[in-house]
Order: C-alpha cells, then sequence, then structure tokens
C-alpha cells in the first residue's frame, strides 16, 4: 500500500522534474548558454546548475604535493637515442600511473597557442546574435556550439559553454569555421595532428611495439577540436566547470589557460594540473585503454567552477567517432598473452562513442560494458 506520506513525497519530486525540465528547454533556447547568464548580471546560479551536495567537493580541496604528474621535455626526442628512450620510459610510467602528462618543447610556437585561446575567447565575446548562429544539438553538422552536451539528460548542468569543430578526417572549409578563429584552428589542428602522430610513437614504443603500430591502427586519423569557455561563476561552490568523466577517444591533447581549475583522480585524491606556460596535456582516452588491456589508464578528471576567470580551454581528442567506420578495436594481439588474456572485446569506435554519449562520461568503469 503507498502510505499518503510517500504520496505527498512522490508529488514535489514530479512537480520539481517537470519545473526542471522547463527550465532547461528555457535555458537551452537563449542559444545563449552560461555566457548569456553572466552578461544578464546574474548573480545567484540558477536551480539547474546546482550539483547535489555529495557530488560537490569543496574548493579547498585535497592537495596533494607528493604526486603531481610528470612533465615530459620533447626538445632532444630525435637528437639521440638514450634521450629518445628516457622519454618512452616517462611516457609508459605517466601513462601507466597517471593516465596524464604534459609534454613541453613540442615545436609548437607559443604564439599559436596564445592565439588559439584567445580566438575562442573572441568566438565567445561577440554579440549573442552572431554566437547564436552556431548553436545546435545536431552533432552531424561540422561546427557545434551549445552549452552542456548533456543538458537535458544530466541531473545537473555544468557551468561551461562549447564549441566543437571536427577538424579530420574531412576538414571543413574554412568559410565554415566562425570568423574569430577561422585561421587558427586551421593552423592549430593541423599543429595538433603532427604532435599527436609523435606521441602516438612514443605510446607505440612504450607499450614496446613498433613505432608506427599505433598510426598503422589508425589512431590519429579523427581530430574534434572541443573549445571550453567557463565564464566566471557568482556562486562556484554550487557547482562544476566540468563533472568528473574520462574522454573516450584514443588520446586527448589539451590547451588550458593560466586559470587552472583542471584536476586529476589519482590514489583516491584529487590532484592539480597546474597551467605551465607553453606546455600540453596530454591524456589516455578509454579506447587506448581498451586497446593497451588496460595497461594504459584513461582516469576520471573534473573542472573546478571559478569565480575570477572566463578560463579557456581547447582539447583536442583524436578518435574517430564522427564517421561511420566498421573497423574493430580490440585488446593488441602482440599486449596479450595466456597471462594477460584480453580484457575486452572487440568494438567498433562508434559503438564505444555511442555508448558512452548515452550512459554519460561521467562513470569509474566507462569500459564496463565491453569486459569479456
Ligand atoms: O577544460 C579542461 O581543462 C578540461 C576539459 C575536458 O576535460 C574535456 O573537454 O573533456
Ligand atoms: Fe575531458
Amino acid at each position: 500500500m503507498v502510505s499518503g506520506r510517500t504520496m505527498e513525497a512522490a508529488v514535489p519530486l514530479i512537480t520539481s522534474y517537470s519545473n526542471r525540465r522547463r527550465e532547461v528547454q528555457a535555458f537551452d533556447d537563449t542559444k545563449a548558454g552560461v555566457k548569456g547568464l553572466v552578461d544578464a548580471g546574474l548573480g545567484k546560479v540558477p536551480e539547474i546548475f546546482i550539483h547535489p551536495p555529495h557530488t560537490l567537493y569543496k574548493t579547498s580541496y585535497d592537495k596533494c604535493s607528493e604526486f603531481s604528474i610528470p612533465v615530459i621535455d620533447l626538445e632532444r626526442l630525435d637528437k639521440d637515442l638514450v634521450t629518445r628512450q628516457g622519454i618512452v620510459e616517462t611516457v609508459r610510467y605517466a601513462s601507466e600511473t597517471f593516465g596524464f602528462f604534459q609534454v613541453a618543447n613540442h615545436g609548437i610556437p607559443v604564439n599559436v597557442l596564445e592565439e588559439m585561446l584567445q580566438s575562442v575567447s573572441r568566438f565567445f565575446d561577440q554579440d549573442t546574435e552572431v554566437r547564436r548562429q552556431f548553436y545546435t544539438r545536431d552533432y552531424s553538422k561540422k561546427v557545434v556550439y551549445n552549452s552542456n552536451y548533456d543538458l537535458f539528460r544530466a541531473p545537473a548542468a555544468d557551468w561551461r559553454d562549447t564549441l566543437s569543430c571536427f577538424m579530420a578526417p574531412s576538414p571543413p572549409t574554412p568559410e565554415e569555421l566562425p570568423a574569430p578563429y577561422r585561421d587558427i584552428q586551421m593552423e592549430y589542428a593541423k599543429q595538433m595532428m603532427k604532435l599527436a602522430l609523435t606521441l602516438f610513437e612514443l605510446l607505440s614504443e612504450a607499450l614496446g611495439l613498433d613505432a608506427n603500430h599505433l598510426n598503422d591502427m589508425e589512431c590519429a586519423k579523427g581530430l574534434t577540436s572541443i573549445c571550453n569557455y567557463y565564464p566566471p561563476c557568482p556562486q562556484p561552490e554550487l557547482t562544476q566547470g566540468a563533472t568528473p568523466h574520462t574522454d573516450n577517444g584514443f588520446l586527448t591533447i589539451l590547451l588550458q589557460d593560466q586559470i587552472g581549475g583542471l584536476q586529476i583522480r589519482h590514489r583516491g585524491h584529487w590532484i592539480d594540473v597546474p597551467p605551465l606556460t607553453g606546455t600540453l596535456i596530454v591524456n589516455v582516452g578509454g579506447l587506448l585503454q581498451l586497446i593497451t588491456n588496460d595497461q594504459f589508464k584513461s582516469v576520471m578528471h573534473r573542472v573546478v567552477a571559478n569565480n575570477i576567470g572566463p578560463r579557456v580551454s581547447v582539447a583536442c581528442f583524436f578518435s574517430t567517432a564522427m564517421m561511420p567506420s566498421t573497423k574493430l578495436y580490440g585488446p593488441i594481439k602482440e599486449l596479450v598473452s595466456e597471462d594477460n588474456p584480453p580484457k575486452y572485446r572487440e568494438t567498433t569506435v562508434k559503438e564505444l562513442a555511442s555508448h558512452s554519449f548515452s550512459e554519460g562520461f561521467d562513470k569509474e568503469a566507462p569500459l564496463l560494458a565491453f569486459r569479456l
């Protein structure tokens, strides 16, 4: 029997659900994102952005100075073999232990990095009317601007807007890209692709494979550029910049500005990934974890909301998720043995991406559905 008390409790729940749905829809209909709320001078975080307290962290998070992710200097990579071996060894250690590392002297000029970050700000600083033309949830488009890809599904929205561009294997024409960052985005994607080919060589060597192995598997074939914009938040302690999640491609190369706020999960602690001018952050995605049979780890990370921003970051996801392909990926044959049998079934990139997209990227064990 349903008690009166239960019924009473159920009514506000249903009401609040439909309120939320309405508020989310109204927010989405503005096509102005979180930036639009801040521009309107909002002094409080709207209900739909408030995260349940148990999922929130204090702003004084666990600071663990004994853990810091390796910074790898690529300068002498091709100069001598011993240096290269040292770099490969650190790449292996970082990918197995942290799932993250930073790279310095990667060959991309600092002014290109800075121009890329500034161009993202220029896009978001445009008149709302101009920005709105790109606002969509249709991911078959080459350019997608919106706020919270999972707005209609997630229990609470993040304090972040995003501009995504699908840059490889079939790049947009420059004219298809928003004007404020057209030229630099084309240049940046070219530079990212070059760096990714080098990183996949190092990662292959770190696995004890031929240097071309991961590139031959087409790990660097697809590139999506995700430009994140985190407006300053009036009550950062109530919301998040990015909910804890894992990335689901092969690899992500991330550029962050000087504000900070990115943290990764390591041995039960959240540790900072400090902004270091001129460096790029590299992290292992779910697909790389799957094909390395768990040797390399795709690790949870999050972004703390800030009240000093806007904070800008550009995440380049290497994955062919946006193109239909029947190519199957499973644990690499050379890495499995009787002692280390395959942990995952074969899957397509598209299946893994669609699974993460519908289930959410916030799972502690994102590859569970593919486990043998
Ligand atoms: O903004 C950042 O630093 C991280 C962004 C991120 O994790 C993502 O876009 O997947
Ligand atoms: Fe991420």
